[in-house]
């Protein structure tokens, strides 16, 4: 199990209702992973102010959200919800940004990196968190929602997903990755690290890899297809692109919707039933192996 559920607005005047259309796609998904649930946010004004860099992290121990960023110094703020913190600043780059959380908080674990990206996660039912994290407040242009069953690790809240390793890529697994210990073996011995035990942290990881040698996220995600084995729905998303791939055999379930307003991509269609338009959207499942992007 495992549900998925995306929203990228094409529309700008659908921006502020992001948060209330992705919670209703989450309640839809909340039977398929009543463990633990997360969001990607791309653009929400309250938790990262427009144009800001942002670093979102588990929350580190019983600081406050004014005290973590008294720490990390500089011109930082941040907002605590839930069980993540999210850290922003109008002039540090996002790498520079990262490595003064690193360094004021060795132990925190880091859940997200980009320009005006919020990722919020946590263990628990995901109408529960959607409710702690105020969801449907938000506002943005994507949204990507997830909730776990967990299959191949623990349920902790670095287990939950989105996984997002690479500046302001978000990675959200439906499935299992049957061969994930021989590629973090290999990702291991080229010096990457990772958070958790997790099979799609790996695949998050493999894809970081795949940009950071030069390739495009449709041609990274063709080469996941090529070297992992399993089962697998995921959906990718930038801020500005939007991307979904299956396995070979199809064998998780996904549908995607679109209008002139926006592109949605769900486990399954009735997560979709309350967008505006769904009436006349053009409705598929995404093909085996085939790599579908959205740009914005
Ligand atoms: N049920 C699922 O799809 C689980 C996804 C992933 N294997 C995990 O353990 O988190």
């Amino acid at each position: 199990m495992c549900g998925i559920a995306g929203l990228q607005v094409r529309d700008p005047s659908l921006e502020p209702r992001l948060g209330e259309l992705l919670t209703g796609m989450l309640h839809q998904a909340a039977e398929r992973g009543p463990d633990s649930a997360g969001v990607a946010l791309y653009g929400d004004a309250r938790l990262t102010p427009p144009g800001h860099s942002a670093v979102s992290l588990l929350a580190p121990g019983d600081a406050s959200a004014s005290e973590i960023a008294a720490r990390i110094g500089g011109d930082t703020a941040a907002v605590t919800v839930s069980q993540s913190t999210v850290v922003h600043s109008p002039t540090l780059a996002v790498a520079d940004l990262e490595k003064a959380v690193r360094a004021a908080f060795p132990q925190a674990v880091i859940t997200g990196r980009g320009t005006g990206l919020a990722v919020l996660k946590g263990v628990g039912h995901p109408d529960v968190l959607a409710e702690e994290f105020d969801l449907r407040a938000a506002t943005g242009r994507q949204g990507i929602a997830h909730t776990r069953m967990a299959t191949e690790s623990a349920v902790t809240p670095e287990g939950a997903h989105p996984f997002s390793v690479d500046e302001n890529v978000c990675l959200v697994h439906n499935g299992s990755f049957a061969n994930h210990a021989t590629i973090r073996r290999e990702l291991r011995a080229e010096g990457i690290e990772f958070d958790s035990e997790n099979d799609s942290e790996v695949g998050a990881r493999f894809v970081a890899a795949q940009l950071a040698a030069g390739h495009d996220l449709e041609k990274a995600l063709k080469l996941l297809c090529e070297r992992f084995d399993g089962f697998y729905t995921l959906l990718v998303t930038t801020g500005d692109t939007f991307a979904v791939v299956r396995d070979a055999i199809a064998c998780k379930p996904a549908v995607v919707a679109e209008t002139d307003a926006w592109v949605a991509m769900a486990s399954e269609y009735r997560y979709f039933a309350h967008l505006p338009g769904i009436e006349s959207a053009r409705v598929f499942e995404p093909e085996p192996e085939e790599v579908y992007t959205w740009q914005r």
